[in-house]
């Protein structure tokens, strides 16, 4: 019942796709020296003494899987020199030349898959079979903007006399790119695909929580045959990425995290003028109707909540239960949510890994206690969990939590907690939970189950929210965009509407007479 709800998120070519063959990394193995810096075109060890360097946990052990080398002034300018004069080269390309290059990268990634997947699971904790669609999102990002950067055109308007005037698509120049700890692999991807698509090149900064990944895309790119300082890749915490916001020779910022974080962000880039894409969090409204097709509702509510141990923007985690089937929806999602197999995320059987750090485990625990508190009632869940194997007893696990009788005052209704934890709300009619639905200050996603055609439109009509799912729910084909309404975001990830947020429009008058002047 599980791989089917899982292959959902895949195009039919690339179900063939699942591993078969034999692991190379296992839990609590892997140690990870190389340097995770990478500018003009090679990685950059910082020789940090190691008193200057952050050590980064593998969640799944709670062991230190490498140490963090955060990149300082002169090195942020160091790469974003490097990305300027890649910039020069790469900008100058016909989109044809560009997409080349980045279908190579596609099929390296495609062939490396499984690597790059095993290093995000040892780096974050998700399981390893989410670890692969997210990389091949990724994959299929690139040679979406692939395609994307050879349709780049302008437009032809023909005025009085014969003269006439044209519009060119151009790039921006050097964009940032500053990621979650979520999605290290696929963000890159994501953020990197459209902008070297349009012609501009990019620094990168991962989350100081998951630097692993993301320096195997800069690698891939030149291995592709990208110009060196196409993508480059800095690590550090909130000062590298101020540094980069105020850099000079930055055009754009784009950033995907959290709401505070990206208000300081926009007010960062304000100070240069440069154009933002927020990709934000979100506390979504997930509505079930009486008349849904109750399995595949309870089977999007399971996917809108527990993906990447609910560590997941997009989440529908204010999950509205007509009252009518709200005991047999109760029912069976708890009965399915006991039944995830939490443990070694190398695992296949596994389904629920490790939450990403302990702090954030124990920030989750800490909105599971309020709820308590504040009168939710715990049907499953929401406990500290320890695998048997004694490897991963120091690992960073828990119970997959589903409230009951939540009400919209509580803090776990209203908060993102990011974590797996369902928060489940009744409701009578549809002017009831539209209205309460969209009682929130955020408005990254929404999703309604019902079989009436005309509701299910007439609700997504009214919901505030910019990523909207009908009998479905954190499906995210990179061919739509992908972005939020209110405080969770401004712009769009994939889908052609990016390419206007990744390039710039000059317009061109041409006379073909003389010049009439007033003087
Ligand atoms: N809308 C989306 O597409 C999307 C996707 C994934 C995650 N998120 C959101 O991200 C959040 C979780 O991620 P997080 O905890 O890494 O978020 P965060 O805001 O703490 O950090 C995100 C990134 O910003 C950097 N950063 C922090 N302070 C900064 C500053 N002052 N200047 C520049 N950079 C700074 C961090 O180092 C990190 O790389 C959640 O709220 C989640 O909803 C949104
Ligand atoms: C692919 N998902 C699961 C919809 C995640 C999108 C990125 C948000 O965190």
């Amino acid at each position: 019942m599980k791989m089917p709800l899982l292959t959902n998120l895949l195009t039919p070519g690339l179900r063939a796709l699942h591993f078969s063959g034999t692991r190379s990394a296992s839990s609590g193995t892997l140690h990870i020296k190389d340097a995770l810096n990478f500018w003009c075109g090679s990685r950059v060890d910082l020789k940090y003494v190691k008193s200057k360097s952050e050590p980064v946990c593998e969640p799944a052990t709670g062991r230190v899987l490498c140490q963090l080398q955060a990149c300082g002034a002169a090195e942020v300018d160091a790469a974003v020199k490097s990305a300027s004069a890649a910039f020069t080269e790469w900008s100058r390309l016909a989109g044809m030349e560009r997409a080349r290059v980045m279908l190579e990268a596609a099929r390296i990634i495609e062939k490396r898959r499984e690597e790059i997947a095993e290093l995000e699971v040892v780096n974050n904790g998700k399981s390893i079979t989410e670890a692969r669609l997210d990389v091949d999102s990724a994959r299929q990002c690139i040679e979406y903007f692939a395609g994307q950067s050879t349709t780049l055109s302008g437009q032809h308007v023909q005025l009085s006399g014969g003269s006439f005037a044209y519009t060119r698509r151009e790039p921006l120049g050097v964009c940032v790119g500053i990621g979650a700890w979520n999605y290290p692999f696929q963000i890159a991807a994501w953020k990197s695909a459209p902008a070297i698509a349009c012609g501009n090149s990019m620094v990168f900064k991962p989350s100081p929580v998951t630097p692993v990944t993301a320096v195997l895309l800069a690698e891939i790119y030149s291995q592709a045959g990208a110009p060196e300082g196409l993508l480059n890749v800095v690590q550090g915490g909130e000062e590298t990425g101020s540094l980069l916001c105020h850099h000079p020779s930055v055009a754009k910022v784009s950033f995907t995290g959290s709401v505070p974080t990206g208000k300081k962000i926009m007010e960062m880039a304000s100070r240069g003028v440069k154009p933002v894409t927020l990709e934000l969090g979100g506390k979504s409204p997930l509505i079930i109707f009486e008349d849904s097709d109750l399995e595949n509702a309870i089977r999007g509510a399971l996917m809108a909540n527990f993906l990447s141990q609910g560590q997941v923007c997009s989440n529908g985690t204010r999950v509205f239960v007509q009252r009518s089937i709200l005991p047999r929806f109760l029912e069976e999602v708890v009965r399915r949510t006991k039944a995830i197999q939490i443990g070694d995320p190398l695992l296949e059987e596994t389904r629920m890994g490790a939450l990403v750090s302990k702090p954030h485990l124990e920030k989750v625990m800490g909105y599971v206690k309020q709820a308590k508190k504040e009168g939710a009632n715990v049907l499953c869940g929401g406990e500290p969990f320890t695998p048997t194997d004694p490897k991963l007893k120091d690992g960073y696990y828990m119970t997959p939590c589903v409230l009951d009788s939540c009400t919209d005052d509580m803090t776990c209704v209203k908060e993102e907690i990011f974590g797996p934890v369902m928060s489940v709300l009744s409701f009578d009619t549809e002017d009831e939970v539209l209205r309460r639905a969209n009682d929130s200050p955020l408005g990254l996603a929404a999703g309604v189950f019902t079989k009436d055609v005309k509701r299910a439109h007439r609700v997504i009509e009214n919901l505030q929210a910019g990523s909207c799912f009908i009998n479905n729910y954190n499906i995210t084909p990179v061919e739509v965009p992908f972005g939020g309404y209110k405080a969770s975001g401004i712009g769009r990830e994939n889908g052609q509407v990016t390419i206007e947020f990744y390039s710039q429009l000059k317009t061109v008058f041409v006379e073909m007479g003389d010049v009439d002047s007033l003087f």
